[in-house]
């Protein structure tokens, strides 16, 4: 018998502990092995829940008792959830957890300690919710060297824009309709500002390159200043405007190119067909080639999904998974944004100045771009592909000549 415990009994808490006893049986099977979802903590009381006899309000009920082997981490955040862990880990208990954050920051370390005491340390449920793509990366891509990955990482954003720009929802009732399907972070900002998908670039990045890369490294923007004017003029050019996270093996040791920033993607592209909650992401391997995951990114079930199958792989691994790993690092190891080639998406307002020319002069051969409703005073435009640092020197050049540059966004070729 495995007694499991589970730390957080909310969205995705609650979801694991209905996913566990509605499929006990079958998970029992797969285990080969009988389960008991022994203890729930939470710091709130559940007089009415089913279950209302396995909760606890003290850690140390489940960090004492030895029979609990397996515990799964889904408070959220970094303290207690880091103490939690590392003091679970030493104990020589696995692990499972859907906290990015917590993996973003901590998991070579915590990796290392699950090692050391042979025990298991699982995040399938850190990245897009209910799609595989953590085990896929380690295990059935390991043939590979990846080179890329690239993706649609944060559900709450996608979902906004799909709301947003296809039903004409407003970005306030967006977000409250995503707070309400549990698809949102604690502290909604860290969605909508790009701070979720940065850890989850972090931690396929990490993984898929093999240092720790940290969140502090990578730039990160979301989607708070993409207006109708800039989705009017993506449409026009066959494009739609999604949230990409995205990170870059550097050439001949490198360091490698990571950022998360909304971006013009074509709208037959993999990427570009991937709407509402669900994720999509890419992963560009030496030998396969790219492959591309999809699934739900948030929400209950599917990450309680994601997390139970971690449980199970737990509940029949007899040691650490070698493959899940990644060396520690000081960081430093992503290059500077100004470093990033890129073509970019400009538009301008001038009332001096015939923006365009001044573009094209500045930029060289630009596509310009249109849609209804253009002032004569608005120009927008996508520029050749440069260096950032480069399309930062002429926008400045632009601007001193008078020109107001409204957006500016990435183009890219997913
Ligand atoms: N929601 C989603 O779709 C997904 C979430 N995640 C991640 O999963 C984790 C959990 O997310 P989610 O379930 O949405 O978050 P919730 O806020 O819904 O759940 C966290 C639960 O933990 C409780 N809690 C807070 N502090 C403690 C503590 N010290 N001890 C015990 N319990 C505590 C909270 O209680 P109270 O509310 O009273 O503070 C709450 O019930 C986060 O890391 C999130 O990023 C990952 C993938 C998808
Ligand atoms: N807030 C996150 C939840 C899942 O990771 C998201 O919207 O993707």
């Amino acid at each position: 018998m495995i007694n499991i415990a589970v730390l957080g009994c909310g969205t995705v808490g609650s979801g694991v502990v209905d996913v566990f006893f509605k499929n006990k049986e079958s998970l029992e099977k797969k285990a080969g092995q009988e389960l008991d979802l022994k203890y729930i903590l939470d710091v709130r009381d559940f007089p009415d829940s089913l279950y209302a006899d396995r909760f606890v309000k003290d850690f140390n009920v489940i960090l004492n008792d030895d029979s609990v082997s397996i515990v799964v981490e889904v408070i959220g955040g970094l303290e207690p959830a880091h103490e939690y862990t590392r003091a679970c880990l030493e104990r020589g208990k696995s692990v499972v957890t859907s906290n990015k954050e917590l993996v973003a920051q901590y998991g070579a370390e915590l990796l290392d300690i699950a090692h050391s005491r042979h025990v298991n340390y699982l995040f399938e449920a850190s990245v897009g919710g209910g799609i595989p793509i953590i085990r896929p990366l380690h295990m059935c891509l390991a043939a590979n060297r990846i080179e890329e990955i690239a993706g649609i990482l944060n559900g709450t954003t996608n979902f906004i824009l799909t709301k947003m720009f296809r039903e004409g929802v407003t970005f306030d009732s967006a977000l409250a309709l995503a707070q309400k399907l549990g698809y949102a972070e604690r502290n909604p900002a860290d969605d909508v500002e790009g701070k979720d998908a940065c850890r989850k670039i972090c931690i396929l990045a990490s993984l898929a390159f093999g240092s720790h890369v940290y969140p502090r490294d990578v730039y990160a923007e979301g989607i708070t200043r993409i207006t109708q004017e800039d989705v009017a003029y993506a449409a026009g050019c066959g494009s739609v405007i999604k949230l990409i996270g995205r990170a870059k093996r550097g050439v001949n040791g490198a360091p490698i190119t990571a950022m998360v920033t909304p971006a013009f993607v074509s709208h037959d592209s993999q990427l570009g067909n991937v709407d509402d909650v669900f994720n999509g992401i890419l992963v560009r391997g030496d030998a396969t080639g790219d492959v591309v995951f999809y699934g739900k990114g948030a929400g209950k079930y599917p990450t309680a999904s994601a997390v139970v199958g971690d449980v199970i792989e737990c509940a029949k691994a007899t040691d650490t998974s070698p493959s899940l790993r990644w060396e520690k690092s000081n960081g430093g190891n992503v290059a500077p944004r100004e470093d990033n080639v890129t073509a970019m998406y400009l538009r301008c307002r001038s009332f001096e100045s015939n923006s365009l020319e001044d573009a094209v002069e500045l930029f060289g051969k630009v596509k310009a771009l249109s849609r209804d409703g253009k002032p004569s005073n608005e120009a927008a435009f996508i520029t050749p592909a440069a260096t950032e640092r480069e399309i930062d020197a002429a926008c400045k050049k632009l601007e001193e000549k008078g020109v107001s540059i409204l957006s500016k966004i990435r183009v890219l070729d997913y």
